[in-house]
């Protein structure tokens, strides 16, 4: 019988994923954002068909994905080449000719959201307003442009309209871990939780009437829960609460008087249906592990998009008590059995705070013995149980990953969340060392023997470490990480730049601890071999804070490659070069394995 070889990086990179989708308001369409053809693009299936037959050819990542309310074109928003600064335009359901509807040049655009009768285009823009936002009403048949609100203390996006367009929802983002949302009648402002000074989140929210309000908030609490928002009586009740699980996603069945509710739990979601007559909650099993969109048709049935740790972006429907995969996304010519399920363990930080963690054994057969350690981006986010086609591939080639959700990591409540803020490069750095020394004590991995690979906070976490505990590692690969926190503040988007002071820190006022937490103060430890990957059109992490760290290492004769993409911003979008970068780092990661890999 004839052998085949093992199946290659690229192999694993050609699993496609999907970006975001949205379903026609009679459910015969279903449109989404996916890699397809190499590049993103607008696909679509003419259900029951679910051949995809693509609607657009511009290559660029769709931000905001909707359809008219009658169902009569799409509207979506591109950015160019990863620079996140989105425009606007309208298709036609069979695609083909696509009309830019805003086109607001080097401008950050935010949230379309169409008026019932699909004349009017409402969109948050960074259009005279770059740190707080402005909404603006565009009618589609004239091309006249309304501002209707100005953000002044918080970026402020506009939300959601009330089923007759009475009531305007805005959000307000303070902070990553507070966000208020004020609801607008006529000229009246009414804030949806209780006016307090503690900060709390308000991360989701559903109109159910004209004056009723659904809401999922930890106002008061660690999690977050369901509560609802009276316009008229200007009340606020808490329904429903969960165990160290919080709600994020709301969204409204009318006919059959229900809630859909996912939560976040961990390293897992779940998912709820709230019987709004009853007040009874019942899980419903869902098909993936991590819901990232959730949509729930006018005639009741849900539409997910979702994905697991050994299954790639999948759409599927939820109908009569039962799930159909709409799409069908897989890593091409490798078994679901062959992808490896990560172990979640737990252990204690040096204050005893107990961290989760994602650990990836590689299978028997494959194991090469080697551990890639990866603090995960964010921070305020966290490594869960999702399909990455960079882990799978690397697992194949036999290398372990473990993967910590040190403090700050969202999916364990606020307090936990707002432990990284203004603390970048202490207690998360602690948990990232109690971790290795757990991998060093468990017999998993040897000190000096471990490799280091981080994105974005993870890239900057992966040089601090090196440069504070370059004696665990042999070799660090930072993906667009922050080198020095200055300069870092400096050049976020504007609209970031309010959030620093409570996120990163002052210049000024905290100015010896970022000189402390700054991955640059120790470039005379960064002594292990490094490669430094970075997108040029970068808003969040420009290119800069990578250019200056290769240069200062260089300089000192230390060994570092840079990988400098042109087309692509904080991720890469595009197969050819997702695929060029992961061959980098599997033969960088290869010259440093102690069994020679058999490719
Ligand atoms: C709403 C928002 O974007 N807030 C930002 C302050 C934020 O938290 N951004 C992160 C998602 C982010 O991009 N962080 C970088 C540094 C990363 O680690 O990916």
């Amino acid at each position: 019988m004839i052998s085949f070889p093992k199946p290659d990086v690229a192999q694993f990179l050609k699993t496609f994923a999907i970006g975001d989708f949205s379903v026609s308001p009679d459910e015969s369409q279903v449109v989404f954002s996916t890699n397809l053809s190499g590049k993103y693009n607008l696909w679509a299936m003419n259900l029951p068909s679910q051949f995809p037959v693509q609607l657009t050819f511009k290559d660029q990542a769709c931000q905001g994905l909707l359809y008219d309310k009658q169902g009569r074109f799409i509207v979506a928003g591109f950015d160019t080449d990863g620079d996140e600064n989105t425009q606007f335009y309208a298709l036609p359901l069979q695609g083909g000719t696509v009309k830019q509807i805003v086109n607001n040049k080097k401008t950050r655009n935010f949230f379309p959201i169409l008026s019932e009768d699909g004349t009017k285009l409402y969109y948050t823009s960074a259009k005279g307003n770059p740190s707080f936002f402005n909404v603006f009403s565009l009618d589609l048949e004239s091309g006249h442009e309304e501002k209707i609100s100005e953000g002044k203390d918080a970026s402020t996006y506009l939300y959601a309209l009330s089923p007759e367009e009475t009531c305007k929802l805005y959000y307000r983002h303070f902070s990553n871990t507070y966000t208020l949302m004020n609801v607008k009648k006529g000229e009246e402002d009414m804030l949806i939780t209780p006016q307090t000074d503690e900060q709390h989140t308000v991360n989701d929210a559903v109109f159910v009437s004209e004056s009723l309000i659904y809401l999922l908030t930890d106002y008061n609490e660690d999690f977050t829960y369901l509560a609802s928002f009276d316009v008229d009586k200007k009340k606020f009740t808490k329904i429903k609460a969960l165990e160290n699980e919080s709600f994020n996603t709301v969204k409204y069945d009318k006919g059959n008087n229900l809630l859909y509710l996912s939560s976040e739990k961990g390293v897992v979601d779940h998912l709820y249906q709230f019987d709004l007559a009853t007040g009874d909650l019942v899980r419903v099993d869902a098909p993936c592990s991590i819901i990232e969109k959730l949509i729930v048709a006018k005639s009741g049935a849900a539409y997910v998009l979702g994905r697991s740790a050994t299954k790639p972006h999948n759409i599927y429907k939820y109908d009569n008590n039962e799930w159909e995969a709409l799409t069908h996304y897989a890593v091409p010519g490798v078994a679901e059995k062959d992808l490896v399920e990560p172990d979640i363990v737990t252990y204690a930080s040096y204050d005893g705070l107990k961290i989760e963690a994602l650990f990836f054994k590689a299978k028997p057969e494959n194991d090469n013995g080697e551990i890639v350690y990866w603090p995960h981006g964010g921070p305020q986010a966290a490594e869960r149980k999702f399909f990455r086609a960079s882990f799978q591939f690397l697992l194949n080639h036999g290398y372990s990953i473990f993967v910590p959700n040190f403090r700050g990591s969202t999916g364990y409540g606020l307090k936990f969340s707002k432990m990284v803020e203004g603390d970048w490069g202490n207690g998360p750095r602690l948990d990232n060392v109690a971790a290795l020394d757990w991998l060093i004590d468990e017999g998993y991995a040897e000190k000096g023997n471990i490799l280091l690979m981080g994105g974005s906070y993870g890239g900057y976490m992966a040089l601090l470490l090196h440069g504070r505990h370059a004696d665990y590692f042999k070799a660090v690969v930072d993906i667009f990480g922050p080198s020095d926190l200055f300069s870092f503040i400096n050049s976020v988007p504007e609209d970031w730049k309010p959030v620093m002071d409570q996120w990163v820190g002052n210049p000024e006022r905290d100015r010896e601890k970022l000189i402390e937490f700054s991955p640059i103060t120790y470039l005379d430890s960064m002594t292990k071999p490094m490669l430094v990957i970075q997108g040029a059109n970068d808003p969040r992490v420009v290119k800069e804070e990578s250019d200056q760290i290769v240069q200062a290492l260089q300089g000192k004769g230390r060994d570092v490659e840079y990988m400098l993409l042109e087309d692509e911003g904080h991720g890469f979008s595009k197969k050819e070069n997702e695929i060029a970068v992961y061959e980098k780092i599997l033969s960088f990661l290869n010259k440093f394995s102690n069994k020679k890999v058999n490719v």
